[in-house]
């Protein structure tokens, strides 16, 4: 059996086309154009490249850009001033601070100063534990881009299926095993210290990957027929020693021989990260405008 592709890179650009439509007819019936405001402390290069793509797709979907940049040694005051200004900015409806910040700095203390209205990336205690309750709240954004992937894929109707999630942060592994959770599948959450990973990965009809070892899950870690979904973004030096590549948290080579629906790394959930952070910022725009949530 070899697997089929899930195109997220495709799928994204769709989901894209559709925010841009609902930010014109925002702008044209209440005149409103979203603002996304990004914060980059520091200057990790791959952050730079993440910050620079998410600003081109931003404007191409019709929204305001804002980014502002720290440096590496600035201090978490500054930061913390940074944010309150942009809760306090009417122009911005969205602010997502990129991280990891630099040690010196408390990730929990800066995320919770940002307005959950504003938390695009639903991070934030408030829309965090919406999710948890079921009620309504901005979703993070990588795990909600792997939920429309697998609906997509499967019909909508996840009901009854084993969703093994591999990760347990706040990011990724948490809030997905919520989202598939809310679809009524049986989820496990695992983690470093799950013990026989490899057969509890084997129980999945769903497997999600957010882990950051590259290529862990192996072919033979995979129920045939599967959907596989690897959150990973691993960069990985080329095997001929030049540059790098990325690489998932799975060996996509085994794998795709025995899943029956898998995504690649790049051009899966990557590309879906982005384009689930412009639908938030389109959300969050409409709510803070008392109007309802659009349908993307
Ligand atoms: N595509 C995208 O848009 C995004 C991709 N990523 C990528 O997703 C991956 C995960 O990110 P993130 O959730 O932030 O990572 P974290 O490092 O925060 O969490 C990793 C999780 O994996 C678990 N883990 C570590 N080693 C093992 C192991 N050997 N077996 C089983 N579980 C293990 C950890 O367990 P424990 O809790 O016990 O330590 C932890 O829960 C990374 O590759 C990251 O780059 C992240 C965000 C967005
Ligand atoms: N506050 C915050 N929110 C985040 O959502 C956040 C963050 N911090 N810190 C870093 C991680 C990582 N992340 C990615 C987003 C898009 C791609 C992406 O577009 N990847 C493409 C191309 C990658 C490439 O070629 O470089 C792909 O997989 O096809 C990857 C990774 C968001 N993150
Ligand atoms: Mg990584």
């Amino acid at each position: 059996m070899t697997a089929q592709v899930i195109d997220g890179k495709a799928f994204a650009a769709g989901l894209r086309t559709r925010v841009a439509a609902g930010v014109a007819r925002l702008k044209a019936e209440h005149g409103i154009t979203p603002g996304l405001a990004v914060v980059l402390v520091g200057e990790d290069p791959a952050s730079q490249v993440y910050v620079r793509n998410k600003g081109e797709q931003t404007r191409a979907a019709g929204m305001n850009s804002f980014e502002f940049k720290l440096p590496a040694d600035a201090s978490e005051q500054e930061l913390l001033e940074r944010v309150a200004a942009l809760n306090a900015d009417p122009a911005v409806n969205g602010i997502l601070v990129q991280l990891p910040l630099p040690r010196h700095m408390d990730a929990a203390k800066v995320i919770d100063l940002i307005d959950p209205a504003k938390d695009v990336d639903g991070f934030h205690v408030v829309n965090a534990g919406k999710l948890a309750v079921g009620a309504e709240g901005l979703v993070p954004c990588t795990p909600l881009g792997c939920l429309m992937l697998v609906k997509d894929r499967l019909g909508g109707n996840l009901a009854g299926l084993n969703a093994v999630v591999i990760g347990r942060s706040n990011i990724v592994g948490k809030p997905m095993a919520h989202l598939l959770l809310k679809e009524s599948c049986t989820v496990t959450i695992a983690h470093s210290k799950t013990r026989d990973l490899p057969a509890l990965a084997r129980s999945a009809d769903i497997l999600v990957a957010a882990v950051g070892i590259p290529q862990l899950v192996k072919g033979d870690w995979v129920k045939p027929g599967a959907t596989v979904i690897d959150v990973g973004i691993n960069r990985v030096p080329k095997l001929d020693g030049s540059g790098t590549r990325l690489v998932g948290d799975v060996d996509y080579a085994s794998a795709a021989e025995v899943a029956g629906h898998i995504t690649p790394v790049p051009g899966g959930v990557g590309p879906m990260t982005i384009a689930c952070l412009l639908a938030n910022c389109l959300t969050a725009a409409c709510a803070q405008a008392g109007l309802p949530k659009p349908a993307l």
